[in-house]
């Protein structure tokens, strides 16, 4: 893509994002900045991704915010540099948001940024691995961090007993449910596909929502 044409698809997100985050867009580009500047010079986010940062990770993490429950406590597990859980937090200040991360620098980034969004009131920042971690919560989300066969046995423990997971999957969403349907059946969950989307102009991406059968 020449440098125009990134320039047009930024903007293009830009106006779509002070849609879909309206009063609270200001926040977000403190978030958006905060990734293109210390994210990228901490290595958290490669340079290329820097005009695609509002369509590709602050947009799609917003995708599913309609599958999330009014008030819901959510933990983001695998959040990296914050994604999905600091703009859902951001769009959504009804929910309790706490960010799961077991590497250091990672850790250290997200501490910073809810800091210097203002957000700490009711986001937390936890180092861990989702094994490691229990919990009650409502909402467990994660963006590429492992496949559902790997990431199910992990996320069960944090799960309260109407909890639900929303793993953001793309394109492999299909091949991932068909490979847990026994770790379903025996775990009494059921899984479905939805697809879903931050805008009207934006792709259609997929999530996997895990219940309780
Ligand atoms: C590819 S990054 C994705 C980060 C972010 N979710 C995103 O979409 O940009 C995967 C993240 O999962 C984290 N991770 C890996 N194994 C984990 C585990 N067992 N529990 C929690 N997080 C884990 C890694 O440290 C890393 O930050």
């Amino acid at each position: 893509m020449s440098e125009d044409q990134n320039d047009n698809v930024a903007g293009d997100s830009e106006r779509i994002a002070r849609e879909v985050f309206g009063a609270r867009f200001e926040l977000a580009e403190a978030y958006h900045d905060l990734l293109a500047g210390q994210g990228t010079e901490w290595g958290l986010i490669g340079p290329r991704e820097v005009p695609r940062l509002w369509e590709r990770h602050l947009l799609n993490s917003v995708a599913f915010a309609d599958l999330v429950p009014e008030g819901a406590d959510v933990v983001d597990v695998g959040s990296g540099a914050g994604l999905p859980g600091v703009p859902l937090a951001i769009q959504r200040p009804d929910l309790g948001v706490t960010l799961l991360e077991p590497l250091l620098r990672r850790y250290n980034f997200l501490t910073q940024a809810v800091d210097n969004l203002g957000i700490s009131e009711r986001v937390a920042v936890e180092r861990g691995r989702a094994e490691d971690y229990d919990g009650k919560f409502d909402i467990v989300t994660c963006r590429a961090v492992a496949p559902l066969e790997k990431l199910l046995p992990w996320v069960l423990g944090l799960l309260g007993r109407r909890g639900e997971v929303l793993a953001l999957k793309g394109s492999s969403a299909a091949d991932e449910v068909a490979a847990v349907q026994g770790f379903l059946k025996k775990n009494k969950l059921a899984a479905e596909i939805v697809g879903v989307r931050a805008h009207p102009e934006s792709e259609v991406t997929s999530v996997v929502r895990v219940r309780r059968a």
